[in-house]
């Protein structure tokens, strides 16, 4: 278990600090019994100890996925927007960032949004994984690092793949960004 802060700047000027606990999956995996029981959904980690005997789809289902991934299970039950709210109230952390493993080769399309409403799309061969309220980032081959919501483009990309003339606008988080390719 780790706990890392990850600080970057709010938009407005101030600094805004995050402490996020992450978990190697490993350390998830030990958690699989009715006495303590953990599981992942789309990177975060849950301790679903005291909601096995309320999940509405049973215990079973959920001892079944102790200690793993189980955002796949999760979502082929296509759980309502409730189902998602409670999960909330379980979160303890996020995948340890080493143990996260998305398609190698991605690039990601960013979509700025511009104050005056233009916008503006950039791509970079990077790997994206948006984990909460945070984004974590990897150049090709680099090590990931995590920057909360709302941090600057500047800060993002280090300022070198947009043109210094540009005012840059805070990155808008998750809703213009997507894997491609
Ligand atoms: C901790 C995470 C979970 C929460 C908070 C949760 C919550 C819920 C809730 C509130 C419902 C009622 C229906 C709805 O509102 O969608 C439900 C139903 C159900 N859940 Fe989960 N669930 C979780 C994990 C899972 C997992 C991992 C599985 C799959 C293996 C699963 C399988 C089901 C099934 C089969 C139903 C019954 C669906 C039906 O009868 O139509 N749930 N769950």
């Amino acid at each position: 278990m780790a706990t890392v802060e990850a600080s970057g700047n709010d938009g407005k000027g101030q600094g805004v600090e995050t402490s996020v606990t992450y978990y190697r999956l490993e350390e998830v995996a030990k958690h699989n019994s009715m006495k303590e029981i953990w599981l992942v959904i789309h990177g975060r980690v849950y301790d679903i100890t005291r909601f096995l005997n309320e999940h509405p789809g049973g215990e079973e289902v959920l001892m079944e996925q102790a200690g793993a991934d189980a955002s796949e299970s999760f979502e082929d039950v296509g759980h309502s927007s409730d189902a998602r709210e409670m999960l909330k109230q379980y979160y303890i952390g996020d995948v340890h960032p080493n143990d996260l493993k998305p398609e190698s080769g991605s690039k990601l399309l960013v979509i700025l949004d511009f104050a005056h409403h233009r916008r503006y799309c950039l791509r970079f061969p990077v790997s994206l994984l948006h984990v909460g309220k945070q984004i974590l980032l990897r150049r090709q081959r680099g090590s990931w690092k995590a920057y909360p919501l709302g941090v600057r483009a500047r800060d993002l990309f280090g300022g070198q793949a947009i043109p210094s003339s540009r005012i840059l606008p805070d990155v808008c988080f998750p809703l213009g960004t997507q894997m491609v390719g």
